[in-house]
């Protein structure tokens, strides 16, 4: 697997105001290193504030690092602005919140043709029945013509990934696509995230609080890595069952005991 992002000692550091005069950093990325290889299915775990977003939109190119470096294929994303473009359009968002990503007042067809035409010379309506199909909306003809809000929460979501889909991407950074729907459809957008990586060969970076779902998610995949964020600080790094049996940290232990029902 060829390296597609990799992340050399990053730090995000923010001021915050404190009283009249004085001011404190926040440093919701320390000293991060990470890689992402093609094809990767890496779940990033960790409690609020852990800073899972920030390394999420570091990684988007959407939040520059105070410190450190963002190799897109093993050049700095800030300094290759011929590359700029294929950079962005291999790195993809999934939000926590459909909402955000979908306009409400497009249909579901006019918001897969949009990124369809802007990437795409020869945009064609069969690229979203595609896109449909591989997210586990069909037939897609159902889906077209409605508007995010005549869809269920766990579709909105997989119109969302459908969406991220439409660039035809390397690698999806999906935040907590599960937190804002019930049980029953969080196993399908990890079944979807699952199909990603291995019908597709793309690479997903799924951010989670959940332990459990992290391990769900590369159980079915049958491969990849847990890294766990611990205020800044990625405190472990490896396949999820190495982690879960042999914690580095006592954090983990503590993210582990919190999530004992599938574990
Ligand atoms: N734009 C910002 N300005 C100031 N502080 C910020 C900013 N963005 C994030 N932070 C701080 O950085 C830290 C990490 O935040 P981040 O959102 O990355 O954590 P998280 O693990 O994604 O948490 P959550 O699961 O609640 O979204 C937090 O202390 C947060 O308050």
């Amino acid at each position: 697997m060829s390296e597609l992002i990799k992340l050399e000692n990053v730090g995000v550091y923010f001021s915050e105001r404190k009283g009249l005069f004085g001011s404190r950093i926040i440093k919701a990325l320390d000293s991060v290193n990470l890689e992402i290889r093609q094809g990767e299915a890496v779940a990033i775990v960790g409690e609020s504030g852990a800073g899972k977003t920030t390394l999420g939109r570091v990684i988007l190119g959407l939040q520059r690092p105070t410190t450190g470096r963002v190799l897109f294929k093993g050049t700095d994303v800030y300094r290759i602005k011929h590359r700029y473009w294929e950079f962005r359009r291999s790195v993809q968002w999934v939000p926590q919140d459909p909402y955000s990503s979908l306009d409400p007042s497009l249909t579901i067809k006019d918001q897969l043709m949009s990124p369809i035409r802007r990437w795409f010379n020869d945009a064609k309506i069969e690229k979203a029945n595609q896109l449909l199909n591989m997210v586990g909306l069909t037939p897609p003809s159902e889906y077209l013509n409605k508007y995010p809000h005549q869809l269920s929460g766990g579709q909105r979501q997989r119109v969302s990934i459908a969406r991220a889909l439409a660039p035809d991407p390397l690698l999806i950074v999906a935040d907590e696509p599960a937190t804002m729907i019930d049980s029953t459809l969080r196993l399908m957008i990890i079944n979807v995230l699952t199909r990603l990586v291995r019908q597709l060969n793309v690479s997903v970076a799924f951010i989670t609080h959940d332990m459990a779902l992290a391990r769900l998610f590369l159980l079915k995949v049958g491969s990849g890595r847990v890294v766990v964020m611990y205020r800044g600080n990625i405190v472990e790094d490896g396949p999820i069952d190495d982690v879960i049996q042999h914690p580095r940290s006592e954090y983990t232990v503590k993210l582990i005991n919190a999530a004992p029902k599938i574990l």
